[in-house]
């Protein structure tokens, strides 16, 4: 008997954003949602909200081992049962092979590029809040940044924010899906 998974339609489904820490993620995805009439959800903020922790805490009292754990399984729920949102993923979360899975059946994935040189410049805005950079060096960040790009190159369609304000990335991405929701079919293997 053959199972036919069924298609969501393209204009239902979930809007996901990726990229390392930084890039902009949780900024331009509020914009976005606002921008198309869309709930918007970050996945960190719903995690915090469910375990009554910030994010930083479960690291420093659980380990990172427990964080994806919890990451993965929030994603893999929102990703299954919503539809027509905004939602931003952790930076991390795309390292894991079920979190790509769920979100490139279920939803568009855009992944927002940003250049190591620009993202060197917004470590300061950002370090505070980010363990996995507690106790690197910048050499060791760069490592991590590099490592984690063969993941982040599995996407629908992918945004170069070097040089554009949120606001212009935000813009960008609406007018791409206005262009064309086709264009964001389910990813070719
Ligand atoms: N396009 C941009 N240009 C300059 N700064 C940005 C841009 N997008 C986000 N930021 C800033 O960078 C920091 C991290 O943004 P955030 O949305 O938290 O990124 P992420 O969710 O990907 O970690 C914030 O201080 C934010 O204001
Ligand atoms: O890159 C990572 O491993 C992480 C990124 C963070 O989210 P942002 O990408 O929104 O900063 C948050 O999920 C956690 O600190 C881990
Ligand atoms: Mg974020």
């Amino acid at each position: 008997m053959m199972s036919y998974m069924r298609q969501i339609p393209v204009r239902e489904k979930n809007i996901v954003l990726i990229g390392f820490m930084g890039v902009g993620k949780t900024t331009i995805g509020q914009l976005v949602a606002k921008k198309l009439y869309r709930d918007f959800i970050d996945i960190d903020v719903e995690i915090e909200k469910n375990e009554k922790m910030l994010i930083k805490d479960i690291f420093s009292k659980h380990g990172e081992k427990e964080f994806r754990r919890i990451e993965r399984e929030t994603i893999s729920d929102i990703c299954q049962a919503k539809r027509c949102k905004v939602v931003s993923l952790g930076g991390g979360a795309f390292q894991q092979e079920e979190v790509r899975n769920v979100c490139l059946e279920n939803c568009i994935v855009l992944f927002l590029d940003l250049s190591w040189d620009r993202w060197k410049e917004r470590l300061d805005l950002i370090i505070e809040s980010r363990p996995v950079l507690h106790n690197r060096t910048l050499e060791e960040m760069q490592e991590l940044f590099n490592a984690r790009q063969d993941a982040y190159s599995k996407h629908n369609s992918r945004v170069q924010t070097d040089n554009l304000v949120a606001e212009e990335v935000a813009d960008y991405i609406v007018e791409t899906l206005k262009l064309g929701w086709d264009l964001y079919q389910p990813q070719k293997d």
